[in-house]
């Protein structure tokens, strides 16, 4: 059997990365011909079999077309007269295009190898235009490469924005928008990911409510070189740092300021109420890319008490404790430490303050900690009934909050 390691394992064993997923391609096979060697099927029409022992993908050779007007999606045509060029040719990117046989010989019809010295990404052929969502594989990939110095090809950025400008951005389905911010989130720079898009004239199409923060002025006090769209590339890029391939936190940290692209002019440079004005946008933003409830829930307990927490350090007990229940810390501890980091992320990704200590965050986490010690148990032991309980809990964690204030 003719097999070939190809795309994502290829190209980070290239660049000296760590292994993530191996994906294979066969090349002369047929279906029954894989079953008959005891390979599994992937789902249905796809021509893709999970090895008996290793369990790793193994596709066959495949040519892909746009199909014709008017239908969706794309006509894939896999036998044993595909050959590794025609299935190499198919690929988005130069670099994505490399096979290696057994013997570790690199195949590279289109100087992918070349393009990864110079770090660059760089289209493998027309056929690039046919499927929009390579507009954001671009923009995710950078996310990820920019920091080793990639950038994206001219004629390649010049394609991604005739892409744009057709309009088919937009029916690109949500699971697949979602997938590569996911994957941008969760690479070292955000930041790349939205600048990528917002070259190639992208952004406003697949996250608007993002888009609309560049060219918002910021308060005088904060950072006045730079607008709010800037503010929240770097603000992206700290919680990338501060919490690497934690897309929960990646996704607060991004949409945290939505508000601000709604603040009335004669109230700018000072955005009082953003925190509160951000939530619908974010909202939409949510549901038009089925966003999971993890994900948007954070995002939108850090949206709406983002300054609370910046605050924390002069909230009173009582205030803290509601900070507390807003955020579900009772039911869902983890939240805070998710909720700390996204501010924290906030805070420091401002330029200057990038190594600034963030005392808001011990402070939160130490006083959670101190209101989840009480135990309802111990008060219900007292003869206490049902709203009375609820009462003597509050107080007993105000109390304990207090306390922990001032030990
Ligand atoms: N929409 C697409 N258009 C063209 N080629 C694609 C597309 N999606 C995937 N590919 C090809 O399939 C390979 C595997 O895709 P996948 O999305 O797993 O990314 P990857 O390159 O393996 O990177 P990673 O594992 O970091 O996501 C790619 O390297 C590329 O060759």
């Amino acid at each position: 059997m003719k097999t070939y390691l190809v795309g994502g394992a290829v190209r980070d064993r290239l660049l000296g990365l760590p292994p993530g997923d191996r994906d294979f391609v066969v090349v002369g096979e047929t279906p029954d011909s894989m079953l008959a060697a005891g390979f599994r099927p992937v789902g249905r029409d796809f021509p893709v079999f999970l090895h008996p022992d290793t369990g790793e993908e193994h596709a066959l050779a495949r040519t892909e077309r746009k199909s014709a007007p008017g239908h969706r999606g794309f006509v894939v045509h896999a036998d044993p007269s595909v050959t590794l060029e025609q299935d190499l040719e198919r690929r988005d990117f130069t670099i994505n295009a490399i096979a290696e046989d057994a013997d570790g010989n690199l195949v590279d019809p289109f100087g992918g190898v070349r393009d990864l010295e110079a770090r660059v990404l760089r289209h493998v052929g027309a056929a690039f235009v046919e499927d929009p969502l390579r507009v954001l594989r671009a923009a995710r990939f950078m996310a990820r490469f920019a920091p080793l110095g990639f950038r994206v090809a001219p004629e390649t950025m010049a394609l991604m924005q005739r892409m744009s400008a057709s309009g088919e951005l937009s029916s690109l389905v949500a699971e697949r928008v979602w997938q590569e911010l996911c994957k941008a989130l969760a690479a070292p720079q955000p930041s790349a990911f939205l600048r990528t898009l917002r070259e190639a004239d992208a952004l406003a199409v697949v996250l608007p409510e993002v888009d609309a923060l560049y060219g918002v002025p910021q308060r005088a006090e904060y950072h006045p070189e730079i607008d709010t769209g800037a503010h929240q590339e770097l603000v992206s890029d700290m919680a990338a740092r501060l919490a690497p391939g934690d897309t929960v936190v990646g996704f607060a940290a991004l949409t945290h300021d939505l508000g601000k692209a709604l603040t009335p002019k004669q109230e700018l440079p000072r955005h009082i109420g953003h925190e509160r004005a951000g939530v619908a946008p974010l909202r939409r933003l949510c549901e038009r890319l089925k966003v999971p409830l993890e994900h948007r829930d954070l995002a939108i307990i850090a949206c709406r008490e983002h300054l609370n927490v910046h605050r924390m350090l002069e909230l009173r007990d009582e205030t803290v404790l509601e900070l507390l229940e807003r955020c579900d810390a009772f039911r869902k501890p983890g939240r805070i430490e998710k909720l700390v980091i996204a501010c924290e992320a906030d805070k420091r990704g401002r330029l200057g303050l990038e190594d600034q200590p963030y005392p808001q965050g011990p402070e939160l986490r130490r006083l959670h900690a101190a209101a989840l010690a009480v135990n309802a148990r111990d008060l219900a032991t007292e003869g206490l009934d049902g709203p009375r309980i609820g009462q003597a809990l509050r107080k007993a964690r105000i109390a304990a909050i207090r306390a922990a204030r001032q030990s």
